[in-house]
């Protein structure tokens, strides 16, 4: 075994791309962890004998499947469905499920492996998965949506459950997916449990659900600014996206005394530079959730720019908070924030920046956190929302928010103790990826060559 991490990094991504040709999301996730790994990894060597990276980027399980539905005139569609059970080393396969016209398999083992180190990091007993299908929920009616759901789910349903792998919403995939899928489910199996997370309040929910991923990377952009005696407060920020996340993070933004600046689609981004207050946030929550439409028509109502196929990096900040999609800041939009005096930066996404953004941001030794651990905030309450179902019971909206800012800070702290350099600068990608690679690592240890 060689002692270089360098080498290291460079033999075990040869052997990852030679077994995995053509996944170049699923690569670009496995190197940023094995980049940061390799020094501990020498030095620990058992974890290398014992080939726990080798097993960690082999899903223990893939199910691809046919998805047939009709269509409301009647015509039949076809198509594909994913769950990668990827680690159960330390809970059930616990992950999203994202409906998407561009997914593939490669997409959904990059979530997936970067699920099982985010959800270790969350402190609660969940192993990771990933999943959904092909299917494009833009311009469906709520009945496409319904069959279509309820053929996914006829399918998904033999191959999960509330102790085996408990799915929840991702891109495509809010609440309104998550009732017909979980219908179909109870449907099927004649038994009412936890077996998705993200349900309705009143059929099984968590208070803050809905809010957890948003409200959480917020709160870790706070606590990183907190390393610096400063606040959210009075900062102008640009986010990305203008789903889930996104929305709940400007709401968060706001409650801190903020200034959220922009949003997004895949058709372009809005700048509001009066900010996106409480009034206009409502109206995207409508535009978004209830009428399904497009950004552009903030634009129109408020008159304030469109920036068409544009994302906000080019727009003058002081924190920014990709929620929309990987692979969303390329390099020349890193140099483009950090020139423009960004100085943190809190993923909401999952792998927002490429490998070229990432190394810009810690290169200018910035506040940067990876999604893995800026966005756990959605996973953990979805393990709190499996404790109130195995309990039978629900916690307040307080109780669950405390519990939420709770468990970033402690993500928060793991981060800077595995992550801190001897210059002081934390390193948060390399402290998420340790803290959480060795909850995992150690359990497979325990128990045995599976
Ligand atoms: N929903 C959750 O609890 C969690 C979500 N995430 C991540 O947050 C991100 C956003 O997810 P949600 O808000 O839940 O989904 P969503 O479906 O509610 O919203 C997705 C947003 O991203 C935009 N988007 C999608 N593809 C795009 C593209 N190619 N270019 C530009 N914009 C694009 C959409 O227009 C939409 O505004 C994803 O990366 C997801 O994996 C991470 C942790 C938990
Ligand atoms: O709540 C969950 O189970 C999954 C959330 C998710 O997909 C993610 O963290 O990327």
């Amino acid at each position: 075994m060689t002692k270089d991490p360098k080498r290291f990094t460079e033999d075990f991504m040869a052997y990852v791309k030679a077994k995995n040709p053509g996944e170049a999301e699923f690569h670009q996730a496995v190197l940023e962890v094995v980049e940061t790994l390799s020094e501990f990894l020498v030095k620990n060597p058992r974890y290398v004998e014992a080939k726990i990276l080798e097993r960690m980027v082999e899903p223990e399980r893939v199910i691809q499947f046919r998805v047939p539905w009709t269509d409301d005139k009647g015509n039949i569609h076809i198509n594909r469905g994913y769950r990668v059970e990827m680690n159960s080393a330390i809970g059930p396969y616990k992950g999203g499920l994202r409906f998407h016209p561009t997914i593939n398999l490669n997409i959904f083992k990059f979530l997936a492996f970067e699920q099982v180190l985010k959800n270790s990091l969350t402190s609660l007993p969940m192993g990771g998965g990933k999943g959904g299908s092909d299917f494009d929920p833009k311009g469906k009616t709520d009945s496409e949506v319904m069959r279509f759901c309820q053929s996914f789910a006829t399918e998904l349903a033999r191959h999960i459950g509330p102790d085996t792998d408990i799915p929840a919403g991702d891109i495509g995939v809010g609440g309104r997916e998550i009732g017909f899928m979980f219908g179909q489910y109870k449907r099927l199996r004649n038994e009412f449990t936890g077996v998705f997370t993200g349900k309705g309040i009143g059929w099984g929910g968590s208070l803050i659900r809905p809010e957890a991923t948003g409200y959480g990377t917020v709160y870790f952009a706070e606590e990183m600014l907190k390393t610096k005696k400063d606040s959210i407060n009075g900062k102008t920020v640009t986010i990305s996206g203008s789903g889930n996340v996104a929305q709940f993070a400007v709401e968060k933004v706001l409650d801190l005394g903020g200034k959220p600046v922009t949003l997004s689609d895949s058709g372009g981004t809005i700048y509001d530079p009066d900010g996106i207050d409480r009034e206009k946030l409502e109206y995207v929550k409508m535009l978004k959730n209830y009428y399904r439409g497009r950004i552009y028509e903030y634009a129109d109502k408020y008159n304030v720019q469109y920036f068409e196929n544009e994302r906000p990096w080019s727009v003058k900040c002081d924190v920014a908070l990709p929620c929309a999609t990987q692979n969303e800041i390329s390099g020349s939009q890193a140099e483009t924030l950090l020139k423009n005096g960004c100085f943190v930066v809190a993923e909401g996404a999952n792998m927002p920046s490429t490998y070229e953004a990432e190394h810009k941001f810690l290169n200018a030794g910035i506040l940067y956190a990876p999604g893995k651990a800026a966005n756990a905030g959605g996973v953990a309450v979805s393990g709190l929302e499996m404790s109130q179902n195995s309990m039978r019971m629900s916690w307040t909206r307080e109780e669950v928010d405390e519990k939420l800012k709770c468990i970033m800070e402690n993500i928060h702290s793991m981060c800077v103790e595995h992550g801190k350099g001897s210059n002081g600068v934390v390193n948060y990608v390399k402290g998420a990826n340790i803290a959480g690679f060795v909850k995992v690592a150690d359990a497979m240890l325990a128990q045995g060559l599976v």
